[in-house]
């Protein structure tokens, strides 16, 4: 799978792209990720403004229309795989774990991160991208936003975690509506916490049990908003 990220900022993607999972990934040829610099793009190559005063006046800079079009055409073309175009903004869809399956299943993927107060609206008039959200926050700017979805989705690639049934039983995977069941390893007890005898007790049934029990309450405590959406779903199974 290619990511390619469209940014002001490529440097702050450097420790990002060298450690853990997505080192190894990339290291395998699994994924392949290209950073592009979008002041490259500026029509003024000597100091390579890319952002001007909002017409109608109000606070801030916006990115200029012209050296983003440019950048995220230029990068487009440079590989014949069709991508989904997309662009982080808080004002975007709410990126979940469906959105991040959903993304896994793309050859390649075209991240557009803004900065200051944003884009001038041509950009999405012209580009069409998808614009994505991570939450109801605001960042400086979308390469953090960007790092999570890549993260999110490379976990997804078959060979990219070691063991794919951790991500199976995670939370929200697969359309799991429940939150994840609470996990023990050694030692089995610890400044007078103990392990529930039921995990070490080798019947299978009751801890298969213990657990989905676990994560229903679990999901009731500080989720309820998805126990009704699992309730639905079961309902309405074709909803
Ligand atoms: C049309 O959209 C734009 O112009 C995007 O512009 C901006 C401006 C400031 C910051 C960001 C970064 O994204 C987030 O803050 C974000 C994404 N997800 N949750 C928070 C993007």
């Amino acid at each position: 799978m290619r990511f390619d990220i469209v940014t002001l900022f490529p440097a702050l993607f450097e420790g990002y792209l060298g450690e853990g999972l997505l080192n190894k990934a990339i290291k395998n040829e699994l994924v392949d990720i290209h950073r592009h610099d979008l002041r490259d793009f500026a029509p003024d190559s000597v100091h390579r403004p890319v952002d001007d005063k909002p017409f109608g006046g109000g606070p801030g800079m916006l990115i200029q229309v012209e050296p983003t079009v440019k950048c995220v055409e230029a990068v487009q073309a440079m590989s014949p795989m069709p991508a989904r175009k997309i662009l982080l903004t808080p004002g975007g869809k709410r990126f979940d774990q469906r959105m991040a399956e959903e993304f896994a299943t793309d050859q390649r993927l075209i991240l557009l991160c803004g900065r200051y107060e944003g884009f001038d609206q041509r950009v999405t008039d012209i580009w069409q991208p998808e614009e994505i959200s991570i939450g109801d926050f605001v960042l400086n700017g979308g390469e953090v936003a960007a790092m999570v979805i890549i993260e999110a989705v490379i976990r997804l690639i078959p060979g990219v975690l070691g063991d794919q049934q951790s991500n199976i039983d995670d939370s929200f995977s697969q359309g799991n509506r429940l939150l994840e069941f609470p996990q023990y390893t050694r030692p089995r007890e610890f400044r007078g916490h103990t392990v529930p005898d039921v995990l070490t007790g080798g019947d299978h049934g009751a801890i298969a049990k213990w657990r989905a029990e676990q994560s229903r309450l679990r999901t009731q405590a500080r989720r309820s908003d998805l126990l009704v959406e699992s309730e639905n779903d079961i309902k309405n199974p074709n909803a």
